[in-house]
Parts: C-alpha cells; sequence; structure tokens
C-alpha cells in the first residue's frame, strides 16, 4: 500500500532552485533511501516532505491526506503530517530524562498522562531501553541517544518515518548493527521510512528502493540491485561501488556494443549511456573492481597485463596493473608476484559512457 507520494517537488532557496521536479512515491513497510553527493538536494528534499520547507511547486499526499500542494496553496505544518522525524544530531533535550524526552511531544498534543506513561514504556521496552526511562541523555552512549531519538519518533505512530543520516555519528561497527535493525524495526511496524544517507553502502544494505539523486533531481531509482548492476549514467556508475574509470576512444561502435580503447591497449564494452558516443569519440569506462579476475598462468580471452603490486588489505589483496596507457584495480584471494598475468573482464562489465572531464 502506497503511503508517501511525492509529485513534481520544485523547491528555492536563496534564489537557487534547488529541487528540481522531484517525484517518487514510497511503500507501507519499506525503505526508501535519498542516496546524492553532497548538495544534490537530499535533505531539502526530505525537509519538503516534513513540511519544513514548504516547496513552490508540486504535490505531497501521506496516507490519504494531501499535506502539500502548490496550486492549492495547501501546505500543512509538520504536526499534521503524520510523520517521526530523527536527525543527525539527535537533538534530544539535555535535561529532560530519556523517558521525558520520548514523551514530550505528546504532551504537547494534550495525551492524557496514563495513556503517555504506557505508550512511552512500550517504545522503550521495543528499542530495548526501557532500564534507561530515568537516564538524561549525556549518560548515555552515542547508540543509546540514537535509539531514545528513533524512539522519540516512533512514539507519534506515524506513518512515514523520516531519517536524515541517523547513522553518521555512530562508529562504523555500530552503524552496521544499526542499519539491521533499523530495517528490522521498520519492517515488523510496517511504517514506511525516507532515509537520506550518502553512504553507498547504507543505502544497499538498508534500503528496499534507492533514489538517486543529482543536482535537485532523481537521476534514477530502484531497487539496490538495480542501480548497483544496471546504472544509466556515469554519475550512477560512478558514486556506487569501487570502480576503475578508463579514459579512451571509441574504436569500433556496434549497436550497444563498443570497443574502447587506448595506447597499447583495447576492450570490449557495452555502452550504457549513448548520448555522446560515437565512432572513434572519446570514452569513459567505468569497471567494478570485482569485476576483474586475475591469474598468473594464461587464461584464454583475458588480456596480458604487468601486475606492478599485490597490497594486502587483510581479507583480501589488491592488484595493481597497467598495460600501456589503461590502469586497474582488481581484487583476488591470494598474493601474485608482480610480472606478467592475465586479466580477465567480461565485455559487459566494461560500462562505455561518453568522455568525462
Ligand atoms: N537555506 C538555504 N539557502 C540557500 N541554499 C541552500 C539552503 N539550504 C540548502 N541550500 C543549498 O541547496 C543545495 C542542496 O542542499 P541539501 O542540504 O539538500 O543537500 P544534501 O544532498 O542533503 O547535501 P549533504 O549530503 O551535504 O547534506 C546545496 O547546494 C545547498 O547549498
Amino acid at each position: 500500500m502506497t503511503e508517501l507520494v511525492v509529485n513534481n517537488v520544485q523547491k528555492w532557496l536563496g534564489g537557487l532552485q534547488i529541487l528540481k521536479g522531484a517525484s517518487f512515491t514510497a511503500e507501507r513497510g519499506s525503505i526508501v533511501a535519498l542516496l546524492g553527493a553532497s548538495g544534490s538536494g537530499k535533505t531539502t528534499l526530505l525537509r519538503c516532505v516534513a513540511g519544513l520547507e514548504q516547496p513552490e511547486i508540486g504535490r505531497i499526499v501521506i496516507g490519504d491526506r494531501t499535506v502539500l500542494d502548490g496550486e492549492r496553496k495547501i501546505a500543512l505544518p509538520p504536526e499534521q503530517r503524520n510523520i517521526g522525524l530523527v536527525f543527525q544530531s539527535y537533538a534530544l533535550w539535555p535535561h529532560r530524562t530519556v523517558r521525558e524526552n520520548v514523551g514530550y511531544g505528546l504532551k504537547l498534543r494534550g495525551v492524557a498522562s496514563a495513556e503517555i506513561g504506557s505508550r512511552v514504556q512500550a517504545i522503550l521496552e521495543r528499542l530495548g531501553l526501557g532500564h534507561l526511562a530515568d537516564r538524561y541523555p549525556s549518560q548515555l552512549s552515542g547508540g543509546q541517544q540514537q535509539r531514545v531519538a528513533i524512539c522519540r519518533a516512533l512514539v507519534y505512530e506515524p506513518r512515514v518515518l523520516l531519517l536524515d543520516e541517523p547513522l553518521s555519528n555512530l562508529d562504523a561497527k555500530l552503524r552496521e548493527e544499526a542499519r539491521y535493525w533499523i530495517r528490522k524495526l521498520i519492517l515488523d511496524l510496517e511504517i514506511c521510512a525516507i532515509l537520506v544517507t550518502h553512504d553507498q553502502s547504507e543505502a544497499l544494505a538498508a534500503a528496499d528502493n534507492i533514489l538517486l539523486l543529482q543536482d535537485g533531481r532523481i537521476v534514477q531509482q530502484g531497487t539496490p540491485q538495480e542501480i548497483y548492476s544496471n546504472p544509466n549514467s556515469f554519475y550512477s556508475a560512478d558514486f556506487l561501488g569501487a570502480n576503475n574509470i578508463i579514459k579512451g576512444r571509441v574504436q569500433t561502435l556496434d549497436g550497444a556494443k563498443a570497443t574502447i580503447g587506448g595506447e597499447g591497449w583495447s576492450l570490449p564494452g557495452v555502452v550504457r549511456d549513448a548520448a555522446g558516443v560515437s565512432g572513434n569519440s572519446d570514452a569513459t569506462a567505468v569497471i567494478r573492481v570485482e569485476q576483474i579476475s586475475v591469474s598468473d598462468k594464461a587464461m584464454e580471452g583475458g588480456i596480458e597485463m604487468d601486475l606492478d603490486d599485490s597490497i594486502y588489505l587483510g581479507d583480501r589483496w589488491e592488484y595493481r596493473l597497467h598495460r600501456g596507457g589503461l590502469i586497474a584495480k582488481a581484487n583476488g584471494a591470494l598474493q601474485i608476484a608482480p610480472g606478467k598475468v592475465w586479466a580477465w573482464i567480461p565485455s559487459d562489465a566494461v560500462w562505455v559512457f561518453p568522455a568525462q572531464k
């Protein structure tokens, strides 16, 4: 069931158009990640859904209620939107206990104190914080503070939970755990969550759908698998994964099949964005690092390359390779001595795009 509809949202700030017509939908029991480079408009889009910014143009529907309609001049305030908000900074009140932090919004809305008590206790128990209810934020770890911020947003029983970089203040291990339990919580509660992040691994691991933003536009949307393995532009291909970015010239072009090459090298590949790619044009190829396999034994169909170094990374080795002007990185389980090697690069993993600066 669709819980959130965002249609052609456009927003100007300081005389500049920051959002240039964003449209998407989000379903109950799912997480949508807004992913993109710094300044691409992720936070502004989230703030528009929250009601903290009023877009000049567009329509936003939460549940069955239109909360924004630029044409009809409808713009409901945040407290009438049935949303929960979690900020990067958590924004807890330092002089209020955990229980008071979580219950304060209900009190402002005139909910009876007995009901506040039971709702606050229930959500604290659910997130494993029941025993910390009387502590102050300064007496909690970063991870616990983050859970309190999420409790405070969930205690309203919102239809849509809006999370702005909620994990970025946690250390790497806690972050990995948090994205797992937050995802589970949202699916269990059968609500819908919008997660702003600039961290691709967070979006890939936590979201059902990813919206990739560039310069105020959603340039691609899809499941994590679609976005990762089927990018429609150089920006999408480059934003995700660990990549080899290779500059060359189109040597042959036959429909979507292209050969790209340079001094002493040539690779068959597929054109992913045809605009600007033609016979003999400059081009840029993207090859995910994990797509290249390397062996010190001759491989049929492999290309001969020089291995300059094997670098130990703990869970794998990183190979530094070159052939003429072609420079690439690859991974493998074994150390390989510098010298002649063979690299296997499937042609459908060589993604050819128009030349990038
Ligand atoms: N109040 C404002 N007045 C003018 N420009 C603004 C204002 N707020 C944001 N911007 C600009 O809007 C653009 C988008 O900002 P936004 O914070 O939405 O990006 P973001 O993708 O969330 O970036 P980040 O990952 O760095 O938080 C940026 O260029 C920013 O400078």
